[in-house]
């Protein structure tokens, strides 16, 4: 009969079972030809939701229809075998874990032979036969799984039902079924354990984000590793092609902290010439591929490894990451599998994500801080003058808070230079610094510069634009010429600096906003609150902490300390040699007013660097209004005899030097402005007040 042997010998069993004992197979014992049970497939159970304990006994419950057929034993009614209980069946599962016997489950008295037959029948592949015990091995071709990735252990199902014959078929059924639910088990287990891991990857891969330092993020990269692994020690080997070396990190226990090897050395070599992962454990006749140099640089001893390559986002391989020492557990021995193969290349993916990533934002940082400091350089506030230093201190104080502040002084002092000193001592200074000039916006354009605007919220708002309020978060907003804001847009100001969001016009949310308030005026705050020009809440507001920058002609020897820093400055943009100030020149620009300040300083020099030439710079060719050079040019004037009166010429002379100034520039207002050492809408205020057309 074509059942008496039952299976293809089991592929799966390998090592010997120390069993000598002889036992009768289906052929020679003729009780379990008899079979009177239904063949066929055992139903599982619900693996998802049973305990293992529970699925167990559900299997071994099918034993049941046997019972009636042993005299004296009455089927239960219950589902529960009680015939289990009362010992007229007994059975069980055993298995083999290393050179020990594990009974897995047992009903009724034990047997102490269980293993031998079990041994027997798994060497055998057949059902085999002892006295009232038949066994027969369970292996994954019974379990309808065949894949040679799956590996069941040395397994056996041993049935007695005491005087009856144990039907072959009903016992393969048995077995096949307990393959079956043993490989779900496996599987739940293992899937749950992948599950585990992979939280605990993503978890760490996006801790790994925030992770400063090179050192740091290895370190945490290795440790994560350990933990899913659940191994001693794991390294990342960083590959430098150039050198043939892999640089091994963290280095635990060498002095120096590197631990570098060359690239065709041990495991990893192999893994790195291979590009496939590497499996090693001790015992067998591979000692060789271990590098044990290693070991004994940190004073390890590895037993077990398992090594994967790391592929940058190019598909090349940048490294190795190597796990060691598997601890063994539970559900495994104390050697790597392919899982723990599948889960290091996993990790080996999110690791170089962040290596790259971390190297990407340190490239970035370092360029950033170069173009802040640039920034910050760029635009220097020069003097050596008691006030600029004692306002430099203050500057340096009040940086260190998030304070609202408030810069007075006369136009081209230099406020918006001593905002910018300020923004880049403190820390915003990696955000922007943004200015606006809010004497050059008219009431209606004042609020969506400000707040921004949402698509066709007036009729030129082609599209949403957020306002600078929004461009500076983060950073620090400079409000300069705040004295001549509107009430209106005072009133919005104030509401933005209170509750710290933006609406912007047109819109209906509220945007929160972390912005600095720097604001600046030329004008006395105080005449324009009395004139009710000037709202004094906002002026409180404001005027958290107050700074007020000297004129320039209060400032001594710091005009010549600025004219020769602009003169350096220019004269490197133009490429010309710096040319130095003779003493006539210093003398004209320390006894000099500047009503314009330092604005009207940097455009002389600017006009000096471009139109002087020669080693020296004298106070001819600096042109300063009021100076005997300028007065020989205003006599050049009233040249036909008949000389106006001084209001007339001031008018006239103003007049011509503004039009000359503008076609000098191209008719480009704002640099005309600079040149004059105005702002652009003082200018416009100035030439309408001069009867000039301001049409552009
Ligand atoms: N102490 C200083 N060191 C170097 N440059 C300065 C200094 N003060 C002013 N400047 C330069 O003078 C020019 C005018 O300065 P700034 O715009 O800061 O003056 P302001 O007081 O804000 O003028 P306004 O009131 O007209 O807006 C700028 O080009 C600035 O770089």
């Amino acid at each position: 009969m074509e059942n008496d042997v039952i299976g293809p010998p089991n592929p799966l069993s390998r090592a010997p079972r120390g069993s000598s004992r002889p036992a009768s197979t289906a052929q020679d014992n003729p009780r379990l030809l008899d079979s009177t049970a239904a063949s066929g497939d055992v139903e599982m159970p619900d693996m998802c939701r049973s305990s293992d304990q529970a699925i167990m006994e559900e299997i071994m419950s099918e034993l049941l229809p046997w019972v009636p057929l042993q005299q004296g034993v009455s089927a239960p009614k219950a589902r529960r075998p009680a015939a289990f209980r009362d010992a007229a069946v007994r059975c069980g599962v055993v298995s083999q874990n290393g050179s020990d016997w594990v009974i897995d489950f047992w009903s009724g008295p034990s047997w102490p032979s269980a293993p031998t037959l079990a041994g027997e029948a798994i060497d055998r592949g057949e059902v085999v036969v002892d006295g009232e015990f038949a066994a027969i091995g369970i292996d994954s071709a019974q379990s309808g799984r065949d894949d040679a990735a799956w590996e069941m252990p040395n397994m056996a199902m041993l049935l007695s039902i005491g005087s009856q014959p144990a039907p072959a078929e009903r016992l393969m059924s048995l077995a096949k079924a307990f393959g079956q639910w043993f490989r779900l088990r496996r599987d739940r287990r293992d899937n749950t354990r992948r599950l585990w891991q992979l939280s605990k990857m993503l978890q760490a891969a996006a801790q790994w984000q925030q992770v400063d330092g090179d050192e740091a993020l290895l370190e945490s990269i290795a440790r994560c590793a350990c933990e899913v692994l659940a191994c001693e020690r794991a390294t990342i080997f960083l590959w430098d092609q150039g050198q043939h070396r892999l640089i091994g990190r963290p280095a635990i226990g060498i002095e120096g902290g590197v631990l570098e090897v060359d690239d065709r050395e041990g495991i990893v070599g192999e893994v790195l010439q291979s590009g496939r992962p590497c499996w090693w454990a001790a015992g067998g006749d591979d000692e060789g591929r271990v590098n044990r140099r290693v070991d004994q640089a940190q004073q390890f001893h590895t037993r077990s490894l398992v090594a994967v390559p790391m592929l940058n986002s190019r598909h090349q391989i940048a490294g190795v990451f190597e796990a060691i020492n598997a601890s063994p557990g539970k559900d495994r021995g104390p050697v790597f599998d392919t899982s723990d193969a599948d889960t290091l290349t996993e990790l080996a993916r999110h690791a170089v994500v962040a290596i790259d990533s971390q190297r990407t934002r340190v490239q970035l940082t370092r360029t950033r801080d170069r173009l802040v400091a640039q920034a910050a350089e760029s635009n220097p506030l020069i003097g050596k003058h008691a006030l600029i230093g004692e306002l430099r201190k203050q500057a340096a104080k009040v940086a260190a808070t998030d304070l609202s502040v408030l810069i007075l002084g006369q136009n081209g002092t230099g406020k918006e230079v001593l905002a910018q000193q300020i923004h880049y001592h403190s820390e915003r200074r990696n955000g922007p610094f943004v200015a606006v000039n809010c004497a050059a916006l008219v009431e209606s354009l004042l609020e969506s510069e400000l707040f921004g605007h949402e698509k066709g919220s007036f009729t030129d708002a082609s599209g949403t634009r957020p306002g600078k309020f929004e461009l500076a978060h983060g950073g620090t907003l400079f409000l300069d010429e705040i004295g001549d804001m509107s009430l209106g847009g005072q009133a919005k100001l104030l509401r933005v600096l209170e509750e710290h969001v933006v609406v912007r016009v047109g819109g209906s949310q509220t945007i929160p906003v972390d912005t600095r308030v720097i604001a600046a005026t030329n004008q006395p705050l105080q005449e324009l609150i009395a004139a009710k020009r000037f709202r004094e809440d906002l002026f409180f507001r404001l005027n958290v902490v107050s700074l007020t920058l000297p004129p320039l002609a209060g400032r001594g020897s710091d005009v010549i300390l600025l004219a020769e820093h602009f003169l350096a400055h220019f004269c490197r943009e133009i490429g010309r040699a710096v040319p130095s100030l003779d003493e006539s020149a210093t003398r004209a620009m320390l006894a000099h007013p500047w009503p314009g300040n330092v604005r009207e300083l940097r455009n002389t020099i600017e006009r000096v660097s471009y139109l002087s030439d020669g080693d020296t710079i004298g106070e001819a060719d600096l042109m300063l209004q009021g100076s005997e050079s300028s007065r020989r040019n205003a006599v050049t004037l009233a040249g036909d005899g008949v000389a106006p009166d001084l209001q007339d010429a001031t008018r006239e002379f103003q007049v011509a030097h503004i039009e000359s100034v503008i076609a000098a520039c191209d008719g480009n207002m704002t640099k005309a402005a600079r040149r004059l050492g105005l702002d652009r809408s003082n200018l416009y205020r100035k030439m309408r007040q001069l009867g000039m057309s301001t049409v552009e």
